[in-house]
């Protein structure tokens, strides 16, 4: 079911955990992307009551759910005027009788959790343009045995897409075998893929099945099959073409029964066109193809992403309540490239869980290494004085949080420094 809370009481969180376990808890109301396709929404009135109509009327305008609730944390409603003007029918004290009430309320609602039997989303958190496209595509490749392609830079979700397919599919209760060809010694690729008999070379001692026979009616996936020398491209191409292997040293004619998922970070058709990859292969291995675009080109994903990994990291080390990103720390992800893509967002929420010592993980518990070739400041497009900021929180950090240092180093006034610093817009890292 998609529900989300909106507060920051951890009293009403474990309560309304106990009736929705799956229900997401958030205390930010920024992002517009939270509350789409939300079924049933909670606000806690005291969280928003600083700004309860500014906030209401952006939850109004942004959240299609169908039942939405407010809860009042005082024994009185804030603004039942407001309720009724705008149809919220549905405002719950947090009194003495909370808990029957709450439970009396959700047990009249009966919401299609599973609409398409699909879950994708479970998984695999995004909401921009390109990653629904994405669920259309794994959708069609779920529902048929077509081989599918995967492509994009590293990090960007490969094998969860091809693990998540397989998860959606009939073949869901056979295995995923997932190889990837990168790993492997170039003349031990062929005798794990396609097996060996005892004997077929030295240290053969015994037979060994290969991959394709271990995938059997599951799912084989060849991660960089770009890396696969041409040799074996051709015979890939046979089994691939006769549906039958021999291993190695074997005489004996095995059937095959996979769906083939590869997936690559190179751009195979110049590979093809350099011959380094064989162009019949190309095209039989190309089915659906699913591209994966990189993270700095699906920022509004950035959002969503941070708060699951945050979810998962809190929930894994027992933190509670769970932590959240502040303003500045959103930011900087924001203003970020991400060579590493996801893989790298994730690693940044992890260690900033590790290293803030608040319940709000601010700007300076962000750990960016910043490489000479992903500055890329001029891309930002950010103000004048933005730029100022970056590039003394670069050098503070550099130089341990010594201002005055910095500040002779750039030939300004330390006052500037500590005058940003005042207002929060810089941070001075921890020495
Ligand atoms: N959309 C997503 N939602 C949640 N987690 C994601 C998403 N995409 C990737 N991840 C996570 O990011 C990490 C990297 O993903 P994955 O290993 O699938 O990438 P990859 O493209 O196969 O990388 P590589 O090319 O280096 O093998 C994993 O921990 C994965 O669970």
């Amino acid at each position: 079911m998609n529900a989300i809370l909106l507060t920051n009481n951890t009293n009403l969180i474990d309560s309304i955990l106990s009736f929705l376990p799956s229900i997401e808890v958030y205390s930010n109301l920024e992002n517009h992307k939270h509350l789409v396709d939300v079924e049933v929404l909670i606000i806690d009135e005291e969280y928003i009551i600083d700004q309860l109509e500014k906030q209401l009327d952006f939850i109004n305008s942004n959240c299609t759910a169908a039942a939405k609730y407010i809860i009042s944390t005082k024994n009185c409603i804030h603004n039942l005027e407001y309720y009724q003007k705008n149809e919220i029918p549905n405002y719950i004290l947090h009194d003495e009788n909370f808990n029957e009430r709450l439970k009396k309320h959700f047990s009249s609602i009966t919401i299609n959790a599973n609409k398409n039997n699909f879950t994708f989303s479970d998984l695999i958190k995004g909401k921009s343009e390109v990653i629904e496209k994405v669920f259309r595509l794994m959708k069609k490749a779920s529902n048929s045995q077509i081989t599918v392609n995967i492509t994009g830079e590293t990090g960007t979700g490969k094998e969860l897409v091809a693990r998540s397919i397989h998860e959606n599919s009939q073949r869901k209760n056979n295995n995923m075998v997932a190889v990837n060809i990168a790993s492997i010694p170039k003349d031990l690729i062929e005798s794990e893929l396609f097996g060996y008999e005892q004997g077929a070379f030295t240290g053969a001692t015994q037979r060994r099945i290969g991959k394709f026979e271990e995938a059997k009616g599951g799912t084989l996936f060849l991660d960089e099959i770009g890396e696969l020398p041409l040799d074996l491209q051709t015979k890939l191409l046979r089994v691939l073409q006769e549906g039958e292997l021999t291993r190695l040293g074997g005489n004996e004619v095995i059937k095959t029964d996979v769906r083939l998922i590869t997936a690559t970070h190179r751009d195979l058709y110049s590979e093809v066109s350099n011959n380094n990859f064989r162009e019949d292969l190309y095209y039989r291995i190309l089915g659906l193809p699913v591209h994966l675009p990189p993270l700095r080109d699906r920022k509004e994903d950035i959002v969503e992403l941070s708060d699951n990994f945050l979810k998962v990291v809190c929930d894994e080390n027992n933190i509670q309540p769970q932590k959240i990103l502040g303003k500045d720390a959103m930011k900087k992800l924001l203003n970020y490239n991400f060579p590493g893509n996801i893989r790298q967002l994730k690693a940044i929420i992890d260690l900033s869980v590790v290293l803030s010592s608040n319940y709000v993980i601010s700007a300076s518990d962000i750990l960016i290494e910043y490489q000479k070739n992903d500055l890329n400041l001029l891309e930002k497009e950010l103000t004048l004085e933005e730029y100022n900021i970056e590039i003394i929180d670069h050098f503070l950090k550099k130089y341990s949080g010594k201002v005055n240092f910095v500040a002779d180093k750039l030939e300004m006034s330390k006052s500037k420094i500590y005058k940003w610093i005042a207002e929060g817009k810089l941070t001075k890292p921890r020495t």
